[in-house]
């Protein structure tokens, strides 16, 4: 017999109007319908967004969870990988929305990664104006972090996320079962975002990594508690106006310029993240207060999931700095970086300089 499902308590998103519920456990795809009519009962038509390695795997259950609900699905696939991020493929799945016949009382159901999110996302929000979305993340990396929050957008060729906007899902659903089918390399790069959140809010959750990379601990447990830390800064500052949603970024500046620079999808974006956080950490090093030993460790906890720490060779570093100057964290040629007081303490700081990202980069190499 299989152990019972245990229910874990949903994360609530609060953002007046915008509010909704990220539930977290497993088996809960097929409950997908009944959830959608609480939020949507009016709604009808809808797309089920996925890509060519998930949707064989688990849009048949969605449909059918769908139908049973009353809604009509259509099926729309995109090729897996970051390249489907991209202006081109969300006019392709705003095509394949108007042939279907989805209206203005339609919606949409992200089904998959990251990429999936961000590109489905991205065209709920323009069709027509603005119709709702479900998500449902996949991976680790869009249970943590990208599916909760509303930022939706696609890649420009040399500039991560370039094109989007803020709109918020009406629900997010987490079914941890479907990691079960993750590639080692996807379950890893996820473990970026949860070490960049211990980073800058939660130094207790180093332990609570080590046990999950030692295969102990619950996963259940420190997926919904990074939903958790995510809720909390999204609910500051919605918009990233007052500074603190940025510190979501800390790592991402120098992550979004490898990422784009080796070309998209060499490095998978965690990857590429786990890079930028070793960067920032070190820049936190030398020009704030972390201690060599915080940094030290957060190079080990990085190593210990088997994330990247080590540039590649052939990503030259004028062309590394081109790109992140396209950085929606350059402003009037100042960079807002995010640093590190100490393990779970961020801020963000204006004295970060070119020559210090450069001499980062370098340090990267060794
Ligand atoms: O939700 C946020 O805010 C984040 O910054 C989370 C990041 O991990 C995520 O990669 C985000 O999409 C990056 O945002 P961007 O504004 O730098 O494109």
């Amino acid at each position: 017999m299989p152990p019972p499902v245990q229910p874990v308590r949903p994360v609530f998103v609060n953002l007046g109007p915008r509010s909704y519920l990220v539930q977290v456990g497993r088996d809960l795809l097929k409950t997908l319908g009944e959830e959608v009519n609480k939020k949507l009962p009016d709604r009808t038509s809808c797309a089920v967004v996925t890509d060519s390695n998930v949707g064989p795997l688990y849009a048949e259950t969605v449909l059918a969870s769908l139908r049973a609900a009353g809604k009509k699905p259509c099926l729309i696939t995109v090729p897996a990988g970051e390249s489907s991020k991209s202006l081109s493929w969300s006019q392709s799945v705003l095509g394949e929305m108007v042939r279907a016949g989805l209206d203005r009382k339609s919606f949409v159901v992200a089904l998959g990664g990251g990429v999936i999110g961000d590109l489905a996302g991205f065209c709920a929000s323009v069709y027509q104006r603005g119709i709702p979305y479900v998500q449902v993340p996949t991976t680790v990396l869009s249970q943590v972090d990208s599916s909760v929050g509303g930022k939706t957008g696609v890649n420009l060729p040399d500039a991560k996320n370039m094109v989007g906007c803020f709109h918020q899902p009406v629900h997010v659903i987490a079914d941890l079962d479907t990691l079960n089918s993750l590639p080692t390399r996807e379950w890893n790069e996820g473990f970026a975002e949860i070490i960049k959140h211990a980073c800058i809010r939660d130094a207790s959750m180093f332990k609570a990594i080590e046990d999950i990379a030692a295969g102990k601990g619950d996963i259940v447990s420190l997926i919904r508690r990074n939903i958790a830390i995510k809720a909390v800064i999204v609910e500051a500052d919605e918009h990233e106006t007052i500074g603190t949603r940025a510190l979501l970024n800390f790592g991402h500046t120098l992550g979004h310029a490898i990422e784009a620079a080796a070309g998209y999808g060499r490095l998978l974006h965690g990857e590429a993240i786990s890079l930028g956080l070793r960067a920032a950490a070190w820049l936190s090093a030398q020009v704030s207060d972390l201690t060599s030993d915080d940094y030290e460790r957060i190079v080990a906890l990085l190593k210990l999931c088997d994330l990247p720490t080590r540039l590649p060779d052939d990503l030259d570093t004028e062309e590394l700095m081109r790109i992140a100057r396209t950085d929606k964290k350059f402003e009037n040629g100042k960079i807002r970086f995010v640093l590190l007081r100490k393990i779970g303490d961020a801020y963000v700081s204006k004295d970060v300089m070119e020559g210090h990202l450069k001499q980062a980069l370098d340090e990267l190499r060794k």
